[in-house]
């Protein structure tokens, strides 16, 4: 058994095949197709790259996923046989699907450490969070998620004073503090330097040893460094997929980023 195997299999039962199943989904707007028969599988422990110009579905896709939106058609599946349509947002998150929006989120005004613990508390709130002695064990696992998103020599600082890039790793580390076993990830680079879309690439690869993860963006030279299947949308149906140099080759996808 895999190491990944192993993080996605209950100990004696099936092992889960498909991570995230979309068959069929078709979502229209009055009347407009934004989804239009749309499949896609992800498998347990994959990274995978969503690319597609504007208005492809992309963040369509994602919001059926979390079920922010509930499709007209289709099958949407977590680990096998959850029936995603029949969850509100609340469950979905609450199951294991954790989403980063584009705009980063932290709280300006707290530290680096603060914005991570008050992540890992979730539910239990602000003020018990910053009054109530941390728990045994909460302290390492802040700790482990700094090192991550290489913040640790930044833990005092107020998240006010980040990078833009520091931000979103923050950010992509309050996500990750929480144990989602799926994290998708909307547009990291937007906005980032070169060094730093880099280290996002890296970060993402990081975490994806152990958790599923799709990522949507545009920056080319960030999902060449994810090395990882990449699925492209256009008018709300997969075009093509595989590799980047693979999906970059064909014709349709050429004609489609260059405009016929
Ligand atoms: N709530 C809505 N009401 C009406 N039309 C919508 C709605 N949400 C999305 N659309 C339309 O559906 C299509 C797909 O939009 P979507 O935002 O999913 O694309 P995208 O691939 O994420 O684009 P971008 O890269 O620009 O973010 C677009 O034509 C958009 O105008």
């Amino acid at each position: 058994m895999t190491v990944t195997e192993g993080i996605h299999q209950a100990a004696g039962s099936k092992p889960v095949q498909s991570i995230l199943y979309l068959n069929g989904v078709t979502k229209s707007f009055d009347g407009f197709k934004a989804i239009n028969n749309l499949s896609l599988d992800i498998a347990p422990g994959e990274l995978r790259a969503i690319i597609g110009p504007n208005g492809a579905g992309k963040s369509t896709m994602m919001d059926i996923i979390t079920g922010k939106t509930k499709p007209d058609t289709g099958e949407v599946r977590f680990k096998d046989n959850i029936d995603l349509t029949r969850h509100d947002e609340a469950d979905i998150a609450n199951m294991g699907i954790g989403r980063k929006f584009q705009k980063p989120t932290v709280i300006e005004s707290l530290s680096v450490w603060d914005n991570l613990e008050l992540a890992l508390a979730g539910n239990r709130g602000i003020w018990q969070t910053l009054f109530n002695v941390i728990k045994p064990g909460q302290a390492e696992r802040v700790d482990e998620v700094m090192t991550l998103i290489g913040l640790n020599e930044k833990r005092n600082d107020l998240a006010a004073n980040l990078s833009h890039g520091q931000k979103q790793w923050l950010e992509i580390g309050m996500l990750f503090i929480q144990e989602p076993e799926v994290l998708l990830v909307d547009e990291p680079a937007g906005g980032m330097t070169d060094m730093e879309t880099m280290q996002t690439a890296k970060l993402l690869k990081d975490i994806a040893k152990s958790h599923s993860v799709i990522v949507v963006e545009h920056d080319m030279d960030f999902v060449r460094a994810l090395e990882s299947k990449v699925t492209v949308l256009h008018e709300g149906s997969v075009l093509a997929e595989g590799s980047l140099d693979k999906v970059s080759a064909d014709q349709r996808v050429i004609e489609v980023y260059l405009g016929r």
